[in-house]
């Protein structure tokens, strides 16, 4: 059985955590790490079947085949470079991080120099299939637009630096429009989506993002257009806000423990 190391014990993490003491993933959750240790010991009280320790991202480095980042940018930008230098394979959910294209470089060789994988979710969108397959041939433009309630955004360094009060905002508004590389920087807990689809499709500077701040609604609603030489694709996803993290979408979740199904099967499904 694989040994797994999470960083992060907010929402995704929980979930994680809970699906392998379920039993639902032939895994074993080794260690947990989180800032807070209110938060770890949280994951550790609704843990019927397993006790992982709670160990610095370090140690889980010497110790585990995986670890899962579900933390923040930060978390990535600081562990996945060690990671895999130890041969240890990283799932990365704060994928914003790899917007910077000398990290994604270092990043790509260095786990292949040392056979780790870096494995990417599709997290809180659909549609990465059809993209990955079409980019095998020309795409002229992939766009997505993200609709959040105003929970959702609350805090983004983007909105502050640009004094938008979203407590003024009563009606549908457009707050952002720009690139995948912008959007990941103004907004990194709201739409890592845009930076896997960045990164399936054309890019993160061609990537064009459109967020609006949404008062009607209570899911948080992202919508994919495609368009190259395969045809036209169009994909909208109402997702369920996590109760604990509205920022994050309960899918999320359920695509990183269906990403430890496959990691963890001899079969793998879908491109
Ligand atoms: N790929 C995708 O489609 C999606 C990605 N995400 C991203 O996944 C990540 C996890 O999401 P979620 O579980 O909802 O977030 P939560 O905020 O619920 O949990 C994250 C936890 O990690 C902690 N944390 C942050 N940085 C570090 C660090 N360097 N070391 C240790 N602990 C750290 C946070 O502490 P504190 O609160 O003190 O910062 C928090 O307790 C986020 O970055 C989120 O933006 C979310 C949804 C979709
Ligand atoms: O969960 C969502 O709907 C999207 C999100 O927060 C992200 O992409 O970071």
């Amino acid at each position: 059985m694989i040994k797994i190391g999470v960083i992060g014990c907010g929402f995704i993490g929980t979930q994680i955590c809970l699906a392998v003491d379920s039993g639902a993933v032939p895994a074993e959750i080794f260690g947990i790490f989180d800032f807070s240790d209110e938060k770890a010991n949280a994951v550790l009280k609704c843990l019927k079947s397993s006790s992982p320790v709670k160990c610095s991202p370090e140690i889980m480095i010497e110790s585990c085949d995986l670890i899962i980042e579900c933390a923040s940018q930060d978390a990535v930008l600081k562990y996945a470079l060690p990671a895999a230098e130890n041969g240890v394979d990283m799932m990365i959910l704060s994928v914003g991080a790899l917007q910077d294209p000398d990290f994604y470089e270092t990043l790509e060789k260095t786990a292949a120099a040392n056979h780790s994988k870096i494995y990417i979710p599709s997290g809180a969108i659909a549609g990465t299939d059809g993209l990955k397959a079409a980019a095998v041939a020309n795409l002229s433009s992939v766009s997505v637009t993200t609709r959040k309630p105003i929970s959702g955004l609350a805090g983004s360094p983007y909105l502050i630096e640009k004094g938008i009060d979203l407590a003024d905002i009563q009606e549908p508004t457009l707050v952002f429009e720009g690139s995948a590389a912008e959007a990941v920087v103004g907004f990194p807990k709201n739409v890592n989506v845009c930076a896997t689809i960045s990164l399936c499709g054309i890019g993160f500077q061609k990537t064009a993002v459109r967020i609006i701040a949404d008062p009607t609604i209570s899911e948080n609603i992202h919508e994919l257009e495609v368009s190259g030489d395969f045809g036209r694709m169009k994909m909208i996803i109402e997702n369920r806000p996590s109760p604990q993290n509205p920022k994050s979408s309960y899918l999320a979740a359920l695509s990183a423990v269906s990403t430890l199904k496959k990691i963890t099967s001899p079969i793998q499904i879908g491109v």
